[in-house]
């Protein structure tokens, strides 16, 4: 199936899910982040969540990593370009929501896509080659193409990876792995 109709079947699946469904569903993806092989990273980034669009609460995983001494490093979004600068998330950085209502650090320290070990990528749906749709401007496509080689990337999604994206291009950029509910 092609990435813009997977992209409105996937919201509409996310959207009626129920508060119980997605506590559920995301207590399964923080033990098997927990589980995560961890020692040699860093700086991990990680996504603000969007609540108008159900996405993963990312604090667990923010809190779980500033406990084993990680750096968390979160994004602003441009969206005159879709592009996306990163800054470290200290404990006392302030958040506000831009006009799309995705959280944002205020005045906070910027941070170059070299120095991450780690990312979590958020999605729609992905794929069994771990290529991914998301809402559709490319914004991780074209940050992730300036981390490096050697840098873990990792989807989170409610939903269990479809066979096939059919219609992924020389932009998309294929994730290490993809964490869902097993
Ligand atoms: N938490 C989180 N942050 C993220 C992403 C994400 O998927 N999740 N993104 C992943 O790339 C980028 C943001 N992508 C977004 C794309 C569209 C809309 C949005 O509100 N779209 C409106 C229409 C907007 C318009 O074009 O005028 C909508 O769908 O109603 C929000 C975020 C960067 N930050
Ligand atoms: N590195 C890049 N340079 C220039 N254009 C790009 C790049 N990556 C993606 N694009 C373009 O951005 C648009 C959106 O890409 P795509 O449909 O793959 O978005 P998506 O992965 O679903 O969205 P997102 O990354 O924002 O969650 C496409 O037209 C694609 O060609």
């Amino acid at each position: 199936m092609e990435k813009s109709d997977l992209r409105k079947i996937y919201k509409e699946k996310r959207q009626q899910l129920s508060s119980k469904d997605i506590e559920e569903l995301q207590e399964n993806i923080y033990q098997q982040i927990y589980d995560l092989e961890i020692s040699n990273i860093k700086n991990v980034h990680v996504f603000l969540s969007l609540e108008k669009f159900k996405e993963i609460n990312t604090n667990p995983i923010i809190d779980y990593f500033r406990s084993q001494n990680k750096k968390i490093v979160v994004s602003k979004s441009d969206f005159t370009n879709n592009s996306l600068t990163h800054f470290y998330l200290e404990k006392d950085t302030a958040i506000a929501l831009n006009k799309y209502g995705i959280p944002e650090p205020v005045n906070a320290v910027q941070v170059s896509e070299s120095k991450l070990d780690l990312v979590f990528v958020p999605l729609l749906i992905s794929d069994e080659l771990h290529y991914r749709v998301g809402y559709g401007k490319g914004f991780y496509d074209r940050f992730l193409a300036y981390c490096r080689k050697d840098c873990k990337k990792i989807g989170l999604n409610f939903f269990k990876p479809i066979q096939k994206i059919s219609d992924s291009n020389e932009f998309d950029i294929a994730l290490d792995e993809v964490i869902y509910p097993k």
